[in-house]
């Protein structure tokens, strides 16, 4: 197993659980966005997150969700984490991560230095950083559109939280995305695919591999 922490994103199967967890995973990602090729209804994501081995922190996605989907979502899914991909302010992060008692993350687009103030704002009061590309404009989604941002923007830079590097990353170029920031948690979606929403259990086993050997 490698020391770099992994979370694979958008999960839809069994077979991705079962691959997520052979390839030594950290976290499983459930993404609740209608608009999303890997959107789950509830239900569903209640059988994955059931399904998945103890270890494996499993993680609601969700995108500027009110309290009621939230309420919805958490009293059905056995969850570990709550990860808020929107335009939710560092107050409405405090908001959630006193009402639902979980650990939240909040996504961060970045795209030029001027999204980096951002991240400092968040990391007061978020558990974690997502550390993301920041979407193209006009994109139906804001995140989860593999593409990477400039990660020499972030090298040396360290935040007062734990914290995952998102965005475009694929077998092929995470080992030098790793070595070019310093991240020790890394996020996957589009990467570990064969079509969007679509997860490859040998893309997700190669992922894993390629952190481990570098
Ligand atoms: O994955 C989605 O469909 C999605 C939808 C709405 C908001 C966020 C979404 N994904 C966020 C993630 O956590 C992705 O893993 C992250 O953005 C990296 O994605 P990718 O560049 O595709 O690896």
């Amino acid at each position: 197993m490698s020391d770099i922490r992994i979370k694979i994103c958008g999960l839809g199967s069994e077979t991705d659980i079962e691959a997520v967890s052979r390839a030594g995973a950290a976290y499983a990602g459930f993404v609740f966005f209608p608009k999303s090729p890997r959107n789950l209804t509830i239900p569903r994501a209640r059988e994955l997150a059931l399904l998945t081995p103890p270890g494996v922190a499993k993680v609601a996605l969700v995108v500027n969700a009110n309290d009621a989907l939230l309420d919805e979502i958490t009293g059905a899914v056995p969850l570990d984490m709550l990860q808020l991909h929107g335009s939710e302010s560092p107050e409405r992060v405090q908001e959630i991560r006193a009402r639902y008692g979980l650990p939240v993350m909040k996504a961060v687009g970045v795209g030029s230095a001027e999204d980096l103030p951002a991240l400092e704002r968040y990391g007061r009061v978020a558990d974690q950083l997502l550390v993301d590309a920041k979407p193209p404009k006009g994109a139906d989604l804001p995140g989860g559109n593999g593409l990477a941002f400039d990660w020499r923007l972030i090298t040396g830079r360290r935040w007062p939280v734990p914290w995952m590097l998102a965005g475009g990353l694929t077998p092929d170029n995470v080992a030098l995305a790793v070595q070019m920031t310093g991240a020790r948690q890394v996020d996957v979606s589009s990467g570990v695919e064969s079509a969007p929403g679509v997860k490859d259990a040998g893309k997700i086993a190669a992922f894993a591999e390629a952190l481990r050997a570098r």
